[in-house]
């Protein structure tokens, strides 16, 4: 619920818009850190910590690539695409948390 909150707060896309980019071939980014992640991630998701991410986004070198971010509510992604944006990644979206996106994940 207060994650929920948070990530409404945070700017964050519907779940549903998400899952639809993820489906037409979005790259995935889990900036939460890496014991967060291997604690649990969307299938796909690549980790790169927010602290790494100016410097980490090696595997995605088209800069007009859908890219969806998400952490655990919503607030590192928002910041992962002010990062994102900056470099002129255009199309990254704060996903919002991990919870949320896997609540509204198509069967
Ligand atoms: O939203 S958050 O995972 O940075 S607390």
């Amino acid at each position: 619920m207060f994650q929920s909150l948070l990530a409404k707060l945070s700017g964050s896309q519907d779940g549903h818009t998400c899952w639809q980019l993820i489906e037409q071939g979005a790259k995935v980014i889990d900036v939460r850190s890496p014991e967060e992640f291997n604690s649990g991630h969307l299938p796909g998701a690549i980790n790169i910590p927010l602290a790494n991410l100016e410097s980490g986004l090696t595997q995605v070198t088209d800069k007009q690539a859908s890219i969806v971010l998400y952490c655990g509510a919503g607030i590192r992604a928002q910041k992962g695409c002010d990062i994102l944006k900056a470099q002129g990644f255009n199309c990254a979206i704060n996903g919002g948390s991990l919870k949320d996106l896997l609540c509204c994940q198509p069967i």
